[in-house]
């Protein structure tokens, strides 16, 4: 497990988790539940008009944000409350954010690679269960810093997978998370509204992003990327 710094052996024929909580996982997982056709992370804005001026304009909308604020000329923000039905529907989604977007860009070498956050938890741990024998979780954290919000989240997912009994020997990293998680779990809802991330959205009006994006289990989708695009997994396997 890692936040930041990917390694090539940290995705090297592993099967990547890349949780982003706050907020580009929960978007991602919202807009290919509400109906868009694929979801493309981007890092920058030269990468995503070159890819939206080979679409035509009715079939996509730029998604994403800098400093959590809409980006000057693009359809969407980085709320999933934004990515309606009506606005996705059928359409490809080009998303650039501040963290999310570019944890799945530096872990896209991997050879499976899955998004993941509260929203989707126990989807992504049922297919790693079935699927996965090496399996790397890349927290996305925050200007190249620890996010507490994806750190107990991953502690969700590997306590999950370890049935509640954490294995010997695990990671530095896996440990914290996993122990992190047993020290709040009982009250998860308020370690999380106490990240510093949480706190900076509340401060921004985005508290109903919080309500949303901390509901473990209410959007069973599993996004997967292949070919430069996040796609449901079941539409992939049934290509
Ligand atoms: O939109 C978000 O919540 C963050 C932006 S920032 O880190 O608060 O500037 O982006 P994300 O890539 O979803 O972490
Ligand atoms: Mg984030």
């Amino acid at each position: 497990m890692t936040h930041s710094n990917v390694s090539e052996g940290d995705v090297q024929d592993r099967t990547v988790i890349v949780i982003d909580v706050l907020r580009a996982c929960s978007t991602i997982v919202t807009a290919l539940e509400r109906g868009a056709r694929a979801v493309m992370p981007v890092t920058d804005m030269a990468q995503a008009g070159k890819i939206a001026s080979n679409l035509d304009p009715d079939m996509y909308r730029l998604g994403g944000e800098r400093n959590g604020e809409k980006i000057e000329g693009y359809h969407l923000g980085n709320s999933p409350d934004e990515y309606t039905h009506d606005v996705v529907q059928g359409r490809d989604i080009i998303l650039n954010t501040s963290n999310g977007t570019q944890a799945l860009e530096q872990t896209k070498e991997a050879d499976t690679l899955v998004a993941a956050c509260f929203l989707n938890a126990e989807r992504v741990v049922d297919f790693v269960r079935r699927t996965a024998d090496a399996v790397t979780i890349v927290c996305a954290g925050r200007q190249n810093r620890l996010a507490l919000e994806d750190t107990l989240c991953a502690g969700l997912l590997l306590d999950r997978l370890w049935d509640g009994d954490e294995p010997y020997p695990v990671t530095d990293s896996a440990h914290t998370a996993y122990t992190l998680y047993h020290t709040d779990r009982d009250d998860l809802g308020n370690a999380l509204r106490g990240a510093n991330h949480a706190e900076w959205l509340a401060n921004q009006d985005r508290g109903a992003d919080l309500d949303y994006c901390f509901r473990i289990d209410s959007v069973p989708v599993l996004p997967y990327y292949t070919e430069n695009r996040l796609l449901l997994y079941e539409d992939v396997v049934s290509a």
